[in-house]
């Protein structure tokens, strides 16, 4: 493929036509390629540079710095190389995921529902860089999901009536140069919630893959439907060529449910290469107690609840970490009102 479709996005997306006409174009490229570039302004573009400096740097200090950043609270904070596992194995990123850093005297904290507490920063230099930085894709994700929501003729507000406080998160990844051992940075795997946006250095390793006519796409969100794994080494895969000045935008798995599969959430995969790899994967979300449901109202009834499918998401991929231990010892799971 010659390079990706890149969109320039309008301030504010009120419904114009003309409007109309990007929500329509935005869409087409989800379903033909299954990835499109966002240009971004220059202060963004210097907000991105400033988050994948503070990672270099993070990255950079002994182990035992590092694996202080994690709490039994939240999923939050360090995952050293090896600790991640997708569809069972292990991936090779180092990662620092942020979620909402919840303060320790929070109501929903006192009441003991999972993932809520406050994120282990390692400095306040990384957290002013990295909040910019969410903030920023924050902006450009709400735009995208008014825009989508334009594409796909539902009102304009359908998709961002879910995320008011939204759950957004980070994941900060540095993947390190492959190894005559292996080559797997992140296996094959489709993303929770509603918009991937993505961001990362010049070194590349990111794959994704297109929509494939005919090719069936599980409901990664069931238990029995898992993605990841899937397709691993099965062609067509797009290698996603980093392009300075761009973010990638894809739907998760929340896109697909809501649109009955019209927005396929899209398989992606990282392989490592001969340099170290830095990247910025950020994910645009539904509010953590949101209770997600197709737009045809085929799937009513057994609508979806964002919190806890988020919950048993990240217990999947990290089933050793702290994080999972108490959530299970104190079954915290059920105390999320439903
Ligand atoms: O490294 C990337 O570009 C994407 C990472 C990724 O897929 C993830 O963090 O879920
Ligand atoms: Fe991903």
């Amino acid at each position: 493929m010659a390079g990706l479709q890149t969109f320039q996005l309008p301030d504010s997306v009120d419904g114009t036509p003309l409007d109309l006409q990007l929500a329509q174009e935005l869409v087409r490229a989800w379903r033909t390629d299954g990835i499109l570039q966002v240009a971004t302004d220059p202060a963004q573009s210097r907000r991105t540079h400033a988050a994948l400096e503070s990672s270099r740097r993070f990255f950079s200090q002994p182990a035992a710095v590092k694996a202080s950043c994690i709490s039994d609270l939240t999923f939050s904070g360090y995952i050293a190389s090896g600790e991640e596992r997708t569809a069972g194995e292990p991936d090779y990123s180092e990662i620092f995921t942020v979620c909402p850093d919840v303060p320790l005297d929070d109501p929903r904290v006192r009441a003991q529902w999972p993932c809520h507490g406050p994120v282990p920063w390692p400095d306040d230099e990384y957290e002013r860089a990295m909040t910019a930085f969410m903030a920023g894709l924050g902006v450009i994700g709400e735009k995208l999901l008014r825009l989508a929501a334009l594409g796909l003729g539902l009102d304009l507000d359908t998709l961002t009536s879910l995320t008011r406080d939204g759950w957004h998160h980070l994941r900060v990844l540095r993947f390190p140069a492959r190894s005559a051992r292996t080559s797997r940075g992140i296996g094959a795997h489709t993303d929770y919630g509603l918009l991937v946006i993505a961001a990362q250095d010049d070194v590349g390793g990111l794959y994704i893959r297109p929509p494939v006519d005919g090719e069936r796409r599980t409901r990664n969100w069931l238990p029995t439907e898992s993605m990841a794994g899937r397709y691993e080494d099965d062609e067509p895969w797009t290698f996603v060529e980093p392009v300075p000045g761009v973010v990638t935008v894809f739907p998760g798995d929340m896109l697909q449910l809501i649109t009955d599969g019209l927005l396929l959430s899209t398989p992606h995969k990282v392989r490592l290469n001969t340099r170290a790899r830095y990247a910025l994967a950020y994910f645009h979300e539904p509010r953590f107690q949101a209770r997600i449901r197709s737009v045809s109202g085929e799937n009513d009834g057994d609508s979806l609840h964002y919190g806890s499918h988020f919950t048993r998401m990240f217990m999947r991929s990290y089933p050793e970490r702290v994080t999972t231990r108490r959530i299970l010892a104190e079954d915290r799971l059920s105390r999320l009102v439903r």
